[in-house]
């Protein structure tokens, strides 16, 4: 199929297969309409960091309000043979799934907003087989777009102000990487994409330089750059490292002073290689003596947020930050292990569930959550997670998940606000999504909530983020209970 279709098209089947086996179960055992809730959340914030930036939603939203399967669908599924060569789907089920619209209520928390371990990021109530199927696309969305645009925020955060472009693609784990990867970035905090089908997609600022392989084509560097500087007066930025760098700059100061008089202004000059700090500054100084002191300094070259730190604790003199591969892939940790769980499901009434671990960490919460985040005026202090069905105590307690023994009394003239905000009712899209500008400025803003110990890359303060301790006594009583009846 061509590429372009995969977006234009029916992704029902971008699932699993085993959610068609389950959801095929479900049928037949008269399940399917029974309603269930579903959370889905991560189990610790990525890169040793101290805190997520939530995003993707905008995807899952889209992707949920095309959850039909086409006729196509239908008949490849029933093309698969089981091991006896039978059909693996009986008609009736096909019939079913060709039918089927979705219903399930959908609350989630907005993109760009911070978030930490346990806490829903989505949360699915509606019929089982529905809640079941979307399983695997909603993880690949917000798995991919959360990681991204936190390592986008830390990158931000060490440019100290400094403009951030994203020059991943060629580096992307493919096309819908680059793709989806550019908006997160975006949304984290890059400035502008050099991805320009990313550009048109999501309306990201474009920006750009020029490669080696323009100076290559020319037999000398300052004929090279006289031609891109003649060519586009008003928005260059020099490669300067093609031979030797300081030779470069001194070139590309020539051609800015010739093209002068025509009216170039000179935008920049871009290092890529070498000792970014010690080119930079020396540049700085050629740069400024010729009096072109707002000429920027463009570096890339494998840079990430511990580098770019080094640099600008070491004095590097530049003011725009390229960073490709190390964002676009997340390099150090290329997944966030973001995971759909079971949480309830109504007979008569709402029976709770849980998946047990030997680990207390992969142990998940039952009921149906919503997260309250409490703050003052400087910072937010703590997020509490709590059964939205439950009563709350009137001083609420906050439990460590994973040490109970690590308890929090919330300030009872803190302020709060529910970070899960209602999106789908009963298939019906509730929600106003926000434009990208306005959902990166909600990260910035964000992000300086946060006290800066959190924010810190080397060993961060972990933020309280913990189970109402209602709910906290409940689990621990619904393991014991399991753990009993296993045996
Ligand atoms: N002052 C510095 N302090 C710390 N790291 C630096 C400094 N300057 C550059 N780096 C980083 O060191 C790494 C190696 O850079 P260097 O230019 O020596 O090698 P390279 O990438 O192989 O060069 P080339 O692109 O020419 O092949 C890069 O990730 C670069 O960003
Ligand atoms: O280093 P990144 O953060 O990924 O930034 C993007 C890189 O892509 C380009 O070079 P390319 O990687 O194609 O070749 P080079 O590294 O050999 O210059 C560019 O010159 C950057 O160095
Ligand atoms: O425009 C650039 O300078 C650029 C684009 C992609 C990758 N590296 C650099």
């Amino acid at each position: 199929m061509a590429l372009q279709q995969i977006y234009r098209t029916s992704l029902s089947l971008l699932t699993d297969l085993y959610q068609l086996t389950m959801a095929y179960g479900y049928w037949k055992n008269g399940m399917a309409e029974r309603e269930a809730v579903f959370h889905l959340y991560f189990r610790k914030n990525p890169f040793g960091g101290g805190y997520t930036i939530a995003a993707g939603l905008e995807h899952a939203i889209q992707y949920l309000q095309e959850l039909r399967f086409t006729a196509d669908d239908i008949a490849y599924l029933a093309s698969l043979k089981g091991s006896e060569g039978k059909p693996l789907f009986k008609q009736g089920f096909l019939d079913y799934l060709q039918q089927m619209e979705f219903t399930c209520d959908v609350d989630a928390i907005p993109e760009g907003t911070v978030v930490f371990p346990s806490e829903p990021l989505v949360r699915v109530k509606g019929p089982l087989l529905q809640a079941q199927l979307i399983e695997t696309p909603l993880l690949t969305i917000v798995n991919f777009e959360t990681l991204i645009a936190t390592k986008a925020a830390r990158i931000k955060e060490a440019a100290k102000g400094d403009t951030v472009i994203e020059f991943g693609m060629r580096r992307a784990q493919g096309i819908d990487g680059s793709l989806s990867a550019a908006r997160a970035a975006y949304i984290g905090g890059a400035d502008a994409t050099s991805n320009l089908l990313a550009g048109q997609l999501y309306n990201i600022p474009v920006k750009g330089t020029h490669a080696h392989s323009w100076i290559q084509s020319f037999d000398s560097e300052e004929e090279a750059f006289e031609a891109y500087g003649t060519a586009f007066p008003q928005d260059s930025v020099f490669l300067v490292d093609t031979y030797d760098t300081l030779e470069g700059v001194k070139k590309a100061i020539k051609v800015a002073q010739k093209l002068a008089p025509k009216g170039f202004i000179f935008g920049g000059i871009r290092l890529d290689s070498g000792d970014l700090t010690y080119l930079s500054q020396q540049a700085r100084k050629l740069l400024d003596a010729a009096g072109f002191t707002d000429t920027s300094i463009v570096a890339s070259n494998d840079l990430d947020e511990h580098l770019i730190t080094h640099l600008k604790q070491e004095g590097a003199k530049i003011n725009i930050w390229g960073v490709g591969t190390k964002m676009i892939t997340a390099y150090d940790q290329p997944a966030l292990g973001g995971v759909y769980k079971l949480a309830a499901i109504k007979n008569d009434a709402w029976e709770y569930k849980i998946k047990l671990s030997e680990q207390l960490v992969k142990t998940s919460n039952p009921g149906i959550l919503q997260v309250r985040r409490f703050y003052n005026e400087q910072r937010y202090l703590a997020d509490m997670i709590y059964n939205e069905l439950e009563p709350l105590p009137p001083q609420p307690q906050l439990v460590d998940p994973l040490d109970a023994t690590r308890r929090k009394s919330l300030e009872p003239t803190a302020k709060y606000k529910d970070l899960l905000v209602p999106i789908f009712k009963k298939g019906q899209l509730k929600y106003k999504l926000p434009d990208l500008p306005s959902i990166k400025a909600h990260t910035l803003q964000e992000v300086s909530n946060l006290h800066e110990s959190i924010r810190r890359y080397l060993n961060p303060h972990s933020y309280p983020a913990g189970l109402e301790s209602g709910l906290h006594q409940f689990k621990m009583d619904l393991i014991l209970k399991l753990r009993e009846a296993e045996k």
